[in-house]
């Protein structure tokens, strides 16, 4: 069996952190490098003493070291780093990872709009592929260049693909109310997100700028092969990890209850990490710590939209145990590799 050595840049924020745990349980991948700006030179437990037991240290970014000793690089940066930096590891023949979103959005002026950052230098290379691994299978295997889907993304559109995948819902009329837990915004500490801001407290933001709106719609597009819409507002909710979205759209066919349910196991069935909870609500506790995306969904014949329910677990099917899944995709081991274990509860 294959084995890569792997770095991880980034490494000492929450979705690095979450990347460590994994790879010291993934059979095929050996951890080799852990590279961070302010700790260079500290050993692992003193950042993370939940990882106390692992005996690696901090190392700064060095470029050349790390086309020396690795396979395959693991972005957990803010955006503005690996739009820097990724596509020199792929020329020099390494898999990459970029679990931010430099490499999401195919227009540089739409990345410079949402992300109010210089974009990428794209440079002759093939382009990153999307990796939100039930929908691009095919791509993923093929690239060494993986971006990964934000976790608001990855919670809506796997909800929503079933449905534009079959153009069954007006593509103008897609409302998209989510929800997220505070380790969403990453380790940094921020005054929103201080305990005595945010707990006991549930606040919406970024309704009209959101980074995540022009993703979903790139993406959900190509799924509907047309131009889509979305209104979405996030909200922050005091608990430590979980995204669940609520999305409310209008069926374009006469569907019945039966036909979504079996639309619904239909698109998953080859998916080990979607569960159909159809006419259920799923909770972000029955997905915590779990590469899983549980979906439920009602048709309200009152109304006559259908309501749609999402939950992940941010930190892993939302960026790290999403990239690990990937990666499996990519080298052709099991897709479950490395991720076989169940929700934490309660
Ligand atoms: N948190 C989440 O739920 C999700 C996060 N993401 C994306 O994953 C990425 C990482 O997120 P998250 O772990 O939450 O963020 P954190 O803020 O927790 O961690 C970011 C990491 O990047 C490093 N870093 C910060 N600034 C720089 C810099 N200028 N140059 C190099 N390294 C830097 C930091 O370490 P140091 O300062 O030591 O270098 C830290 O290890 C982000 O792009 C985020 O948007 C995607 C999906 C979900
Ligand atoms: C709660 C919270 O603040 N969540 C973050 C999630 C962003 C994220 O993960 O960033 P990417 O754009 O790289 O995916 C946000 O809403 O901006």
């Amino acid at each position: 069996m294959t084995e890569l050595k792997v770095a991880i840049i980034g490494a000492s924020g929450y979705a690095g952190a979450e990347l460590i745990r994994l790879i010291m349980h993934h059979p095929n991948l050996e951890l080799e490098m852990i590279i961070s700006s302010q700790h260079v030179g500290r050993s692992l437990h003193t950042v993370y003493k939940h990882l106390s037991h692992y005996p690696l240290t901090f190392e700064a970014f060095e470029h050349t070291e790390i086309v020396k000793r690795v396979d395959l690089i693991f972005f957990a940066t803010p955006p503005g780093i690996s739009g820097k930096w990724a596509q020199s590891f792929v020329q020099a023949g390494k898999y990459v990872v970029d679990l931010s979103g430099d490499f999401r959005l195919e227009s540089s002026s739409t990345y410079e709009k949402w992300y109010q950052l210089p974009a990428p230098q794209r440079i002759n290379i093939q382009p990153a592929v999307y990796g939100l691994s039930e929908w691009f299978r095919e791509s993923i295997q093929r690239s060494p260049f993986i971006s990964n889907p934000g976790c608001f993304p990855t919670a809506s559109l796997l909800a929503l693909a079933p449905l534009l995948n079959q153009q069954a819902i007006s593509t103008t009329d897609i409302f998209i109310d989510a929800k997220s837990g505070i380790s969403g915004a990453g380790r940094k500490v921020l005054q929103p997100f201080q305990f005595s801001e945010s707990n006991e407290n549930l606040r919406a933001y970024k309704a009209l700028y959101h980074q995540h709106i022009p993703e979903i719609e790139q993406i959900g597009a190509k799924l509907a092969k047309e131009e889509i819409r979305v209104q979405f507002v996030p909200h922050l909710v005091p608990m430590n990890r979980g995204i669940l979205v609520t999305i409310y759209v209008t069926p374009l066919l006469p569907l019945t209850d039966q036909d979504l349910v079996e639309l619904y196991h239909d698109a998953y069935r080859h998916a080990p990490f979607v569960r159909i909870r159809s006419h259920e609500y799923p909770t972000t506790k029955e997905v915590h710590g779990s590469n899983y995306c549980d979906i439920g969904f009602f048709k309200d014949d009152r109304t006559h939209r259908i309501i749609l329910f999402a939950a992940i677990d941010n930190l892993m099917k939302g960026a790290a145990s999403q990239a690990i899944q990937n990666i499996n995709i990519r080298m052709g081991w099991k897709e479950e590799c490395g991720l076989h274990f169940m929700p934490l509860y309660p």
